[in-house]
């Protein structure tokens, strides 16, 4: 119906046109995954066999396709996590479960301004850009020039086929001494070994009642940030450490039962709020 929320421009949505240039995700029906960007006069080679991309462009997003031997496979547009599971990395990306939990402690919205380091690879920027949306902003630390490269890269490489949304400014160097403007930012997520080695810097720039959330691999490392902060007397509340557990599920009836590989553990996530001392 034209005018309706599904139809907002009056015009038809058609969700599964593909084009040359876009980023495409093959599913077996095993649930592998398979990324990668359809190219003129290339193919997709698999053990199995081969396929056109110009076979996979005409069949569009949300279709199935098959291999000369039969072999089925699903066409998809990759989301947000099938592309940080599986595009190139210097760094290790935040897992995308923590990323995506990373924005919701953060309580981050459109407009707002974030802050992060280190870049990485580029994973937890995506997932904060498109939180804070095109008319926010994501600053975005890296101390090594090549992890930096690697993160412009990836970004530019989603944006590519998608609306670009020109809210991410990269800056190379270590966020110990980085001038930043008090009370200028909705949030800031540290991904870094030594999180309590740049808080000084960051606290005063954090906007009263707003979080720093820390992601951090060894509960170790959350004892020493806490200590820290204690010691310091930074104005920051210790407001939770959580882990996100995720824990996929086999269901083919009559088989149903929890998947017999899952990813273990990846970090603890602790949220650090601002308070006005
Ligand atoms: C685990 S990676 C971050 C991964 C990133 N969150 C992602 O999703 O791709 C940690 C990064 O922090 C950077 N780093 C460490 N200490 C830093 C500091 N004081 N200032 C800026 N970057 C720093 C490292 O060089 C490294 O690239």
């Amino acid at each position: 119906m034209k005018g309706t929320p599904l139809d907002p421009g009056g015009v038809t949505l058609d969700n599964s046109c593909v084009h040359y240039g876009d980023w495409v995700l093959l599913q077996d029906r095993r649930g592998r995954k398979y990324l990668f960007r359809l190219k003129e006069g290339q193919s997709f080679d698999h053990h199995r066999g081969s396929l056109k991309h110009e076979e996979i462009l005409r069949a569009g997003y949300g279709s199935r396709i098959t291999l000369g031997n039969g072999e089925p496979f699903s066409v998809h547009r990759p989301t947000l996590e099938d592309y940080v599971l599986y595009m190139p990395r210097e760094a290790t990306p935040t897992y995308p479960k923590d990323a995506a939990m990373i924005t919701f402690l953060l309580d981050l919205a459109p407009g707002m301004q974030v802050l992060e380091a280190g870049s990485g690879s580029g994973g937890l920027t995506l997932f904060l850009a498109r939180a804070v949306g095109p008319g926010g902003q994501v600053w975005s630390y890296e101390s090594k020039a090549r992890h930096q490269e690697r993160a412009k890269r990836n970004l530019a490489a989603y944006m590519d086929s998608r609306e670009t949304w020109g809210n991410v400014t990269f800056v190379l160097g270590d966020l110990r001494e980085a001038r930043l403007e008090p009370h200028s930012l909705d949030g800031v997520a540290l991904d870094l070994m030594e999180p309590w080695t740049v808080l000084g810097n960051v606290v005063t720039a954090l906007k009263v009642d707003r979080s720093v959330v820390a992601y951090l691999p060894n509960i170790t490392q959350v004892v020493t940030l806490l200590e820290e902060v204690k010691q310091a007397g930074w104005p920051l509340q210790h407001e939770r450490t959580l882990e996100v557990i995720l824990r996929s599920w086999d269901v083919r009836p009559p088989i149903a039962h929890p998947d017999f590989q899952q990813v273990g553990h990846t970090a603890f996530l602790t949220q650090l709020r601002r308070l006005s001392g």
